[in-house]
């Protein structure tokens, strides 16, 4: 964006210096021929990047080496051309250039990345300024008026203030670009759950509210593991631990891209399924079932998990809807874990929970 409005800018420059020099009452060549020239190519590279904006690093390049030609060009012209007829001052033939080359030095800063920005502004300058400043410390007559200390500040003191100031620009901007990186690493760790690598609760709260907010059809499964005190007790933190990993790992790749997996509590995880009906939520919260029974989880035998599903309602905040899934998932764990219950108000509330029982064995502890 930076890029697209200095170049439109540039070209709105190079317009405004053609009609001048075509208008004006002083028709020198270089004047007549280089605007216009410049003028259609800003233009060529505006349009590049308008209908290409993934090559803004070779048109930034492009755009680099056009201006400082069109800087070079009249420095050097007009240098030489002063220093071969003493009837002509430099001070009087330059065209107002000196803040055009304080934007290109800023420019080189801004877009030259790294180490090669010093490199570029010291070619930079050794292009253009340097021969308007020899010549002025040769010529201390025109040095003396106005415009030759104006063009020595310009070219001298001035583009070395400009360079002087890189370091800084770069400090900044690798300064933004460490505290960028690590908020983005804490907004990673705020949304993710350290131990299973899901969602954390306050990113599934997250999910929840903005899912009530859009209103539709959408589902909650809240899913308990069976007995989990008895596996960390018998076989220790650490592998429980990792059945907790196990078991959030198989529920996630059970679970499309839209649909949302958090652990809401030590052995406890919520599952957010946007654009769901009855009858799909009751499934996958019974695939999610089957599949944790399923899956080997040494040196536990296996684990089973008792859910409770709620539908959402147009009325429902997040705590009634939350408060509606944990009753369901309270009723299944009365009736034995391993199944699924629907919460009240839902299809299939209260019925069903029983056929829904797997055929697998309740947890055991044995060793595999
Ligand atoms: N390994 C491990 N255990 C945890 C973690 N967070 C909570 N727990 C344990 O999970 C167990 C939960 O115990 P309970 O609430 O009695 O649940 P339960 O034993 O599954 O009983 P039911 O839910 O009634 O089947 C406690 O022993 C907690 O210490 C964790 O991050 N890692």
């Amino acid at each position: 964006m930076a890029m697209m409005v200095m170049l439109s800018l540039a070209l709105l420059a190079g317009v405004c210096a053609t009609a001048m020099h075509w208008l004006g009452p002083v028709h020198r060549p270089m004047d007549r021929v280089l605007p216009p020239v410049v003028s259609a190519l800003l233009a060529g590279l505006v349009c590049a990047l308008w209908l290409r904006p993934a090559w803004v690093g070779v048109i930034t390049r492009i755009a680099l080496c056009l201006s400082a030609l069109t800087l070079m060009a009249p420095a050097w012209l007009y240098t030489v051309q002063a220093s071969l007829s003493p009837d002509v001052r430099l001070i009087d033939t330059l065209p107002p250039m000196s803040s055009l080359f304080a934007v290109f030095m800023a420019m080189l800063m801004i877009f030259v990345p790294g180490r090669r920005a010093y490199v570029a502004a010291a070619v930079g300058w050794l292009l253009v300024a340097s021969p308007v400043l020899v010549y002025l410390l040769t010529h201390p007559g025109e040095l003396g008026t106005p415009r030759g200390v104006d063009l020595a500040m310009a070219f001298g003191p001035a583009s070395l203030m400009l360079v002087v100031l890189l370091p800084v620009q770069r400090g900044l901007m690798g300064k933004i670009q460490r505290l960028a990186s690590e908020r983005d690493g804490i907004e990673v760790q705020l949304h993710r759950d350290p131990l299973t690598g899901v969602n954390s609760r306050l990113f599934g709260e997250r999910v929840l509210r903005d899912v009530l907010a859009r209103g539709g059809t959408a589902g909650l499964v809240m899913l308990d593991l069976d007995r989990f005190k008895a596996i960390n007790d018998t076989y220790g933190h650490p592998a429980g631990d990792g059945v907790l990993r196990v078991v959030a790992a198989t529920c996630a790749r059970l679970l499309r891209p839209s649909e949302c997996i958090a652990r809401w509590g030590g052995e406890e995880f919520l599952v957010i399924l946007p654009d769901v009906d009855p009858g799909a939520l009751h499934g996958i919260a019974d695939r999610l079932r089957v599949a944790i029974a399923a899956v080997p989880v040494a040196p536990v035998a296996q684990v089973t998990a008792s859910l409770g599903t709620a539908l959402l309602h147009p009325a429902d905040t997040l705590d009634t809807a939350l408060q509606r899934v944990d009753r369901a998932l309270y009723r299944a764990k009365e009736l034995g874990g391993n199944c699924v219950c629907a919460g009240e108000g839902g299809p299939t509330a209260g019925s069903g929970s029983l056929r829904e029982r797997g055929s697998v064995k309740i947890p055991s502890l044995e060793v595999l």
